[in-house]
């Protein structure tokens, strides 16, 4: 999707957008957010547990038809991201309109990658509207982490599947005696990397300690993460929520994020490690939390969106995908594709006015601005002549990130587009930086632009 530009150029993301299309003479259109919601992201095990992943994503896409009165007619494609699939609902993103109202003419499918599958969704809907398949795309991304499927052990499997092929009693009561041995020991899922077996949160307590960031740190960002939260909730500036109604015994319509809890630095400083014991600096309070929720936006082609009538919240101008080695460093992924974004878009680092960084713990997003700011790191690993620099902690996450906001790993991807173009909007800034790491060493950065700058 990106062009390398002239840097001499006065608005060098804008004109990559409109640079002809390799191998022909077509411009390739300006793509735009249009507008963009999210249900309440809230704890998993909480005011969601009795509901289904397509459930929520249902309420994002009506929400999202809701907030910006698009006529269905004018979507062209639906493409939900998820990460823990529910076996009854493989195409997430087909059930999940079909439930919302959408016409079955629509065709809807559903991406995987991981915490970056949202923006899997979004990327692919750009893809989409760039070729001229579609002039209308809506991207979303869905999880319910209250409820997991749990399955029975392999030998258990084995059995069940077996025991229809068993000729004689004997032989079906052997495969049955099997099943039973079997049945308590379930295979219980983890957030854990396949290759290495290591958890995340392993992960990123290895990534803490390898750039030197202190569990004093981390606690510290952490209470960032959750003042910074509460302060945009009560400034009204999470107006990406839509209200979740939750039938049963007590109904409830769900209108707000319920993970954002401001503690002290002595609290949190009690707290014993929750991944690496008995020496790990990553705990319950300065890790991203299991969170059920799900999130959607209407992306269209600049043209397309003005002929009917929308004012577009935010230019998407390129991304930017990178991986690494899963068992050296799962969660470095921003500072190796922060710079390529950047400078791949013509632009410098002073040249982004706001960062979006995912908060999958408070090590891991100071560990990647650490990597960001050593010569050693950079010249090393991303064979730069020196370091790419530190990025102004005042442009990071001000709006709150993962650690307080939750993390449903298939939504994030869109809520951190939608508060990049809020904060753009907010703060008069231009350009905004999104970046993500995910698990298999994955990584995204996308450039966003201000609309009507
Ligand atoms: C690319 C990526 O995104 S990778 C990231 C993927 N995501 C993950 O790996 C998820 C990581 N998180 C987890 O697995 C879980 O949230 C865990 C294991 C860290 C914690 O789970 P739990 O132990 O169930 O947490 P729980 O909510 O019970 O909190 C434990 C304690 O910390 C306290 N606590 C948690 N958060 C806070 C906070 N913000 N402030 C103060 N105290 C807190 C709780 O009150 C509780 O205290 P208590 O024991 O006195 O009751």
């Amino acid at each position: 999707m990106l062009r390398a530009v002239s840097r001499s150029s006065q608005c060098a993301a804008r004109a990559a957008s409109t640079a002809p299309a390799a191998g022909g003479n077509q411009k390739r259109p300006n793509i735009v957010l249009v507008d963009s919601v999210r249900t309440p992201f809230v704890t998993s095990g909480t005011l969601f547990k009795d509901m289904m992943s397509v459930d929520l994503q249902k309420e994002a896409l009506r929400g999202l038809i809701r907030k910006t009165g698009v006529d269905y007619k004018l979507i062209d494609h639906v493409i939900c991201g998820t990460v823990v699939q529910e076996c009854k609902t493989a195409n997430v993103a087909r059930e999940a309109a079909l439930l919302a109202g959408f016409p079955d003419k629509i065709p809807c499918h559903t991406v995987t990658l991981a915490c970056i599958s949202s923006n899997v969704a979004m990327t692919e809907a750009m893809g989409m509207l760039s070729t001229g398949y579609a002039n209308a795309v809506i991207a979303g991304g869905t999880e319910l982490l209250s409820d997991v499927p749990i399955r029975y052990n392999r030998k258990a499997r084995k059995a069940m599947l077996g025991i229809q092929k068993a000729k004689t009693p004997m032989a079906k009561l052997q495969i049955g005696a099997e099943i039973v041995k079997n049945l308590l020991s379930p295979e219980l899922p983890a957030v854990s990397e396949f290759t290495s077996g290591e958890t995340m949160g392993h992960s990123g307590d290895r990534l803490a300690a390898a750039f030197g960031v202190s569990r004093r740190e981390q606690d510290e960002f952490a209470i960032r993460s959750h003042t910074l939260a509460e302060a945009a909730a009560r400034g009204g500036k999470m107006s990406d929520i839509v209200p979740v109604f939750v039938d049963g015994k007590k109904p409830v319509t769900v209108k707000a994020d319920n993970g954002i809890r401001v503690s002290t630095l002595e609290k949190l400083s009690t707290l014993k490690p929750a991944f690496v014991k008995p020496h790990g600096t990553v705990t319950a309070a300065n890790a991203s939390f299991l969170t059920d929720g799900a999130s959607a936006a209407l992306l269209m082609t600049e043209e397309y969106a003005l002929a009917n009538g929308f004012k577009p919240k935010a230019y998407l101008r390129g991304y930017q995908y990178v991986a690494q080695d899963p068992k050296d460093q799962l969660l470095l992924s921003p500072a190796y594709v922060i710079p390529k974004i950047i400078e791949k878009s013509g632009l410098k680092l002073s040249d982004i006015d706001v960062f979006e960084i995912h908060e999958a713990f408070a090590g891991q997003v100071l560990a990647n601005l650490n990597a960001l700011d050593s010569d050693y790191f950079c010249k090393t690993f991303m064979g730069r002549s020196g370091k790419f620099g530190r990025l102004d902690m005042e442009k990071i996450n001000r709006w709150g990130g993962s650690l307080s906001i939750g993390h449903p790993f298939g939504a994030t991807g869109v809520r951190l587009a939608t508060h990049a173009a809020g904060r753009l909007k907010e703060e008069k800034g231009r350009y905004a930086v999104i970046a993500a790491c995910a698990a298999g060493g994955h990584g995204v950065g996308m450039l966003i632009e201000a609309y009507g700058k």
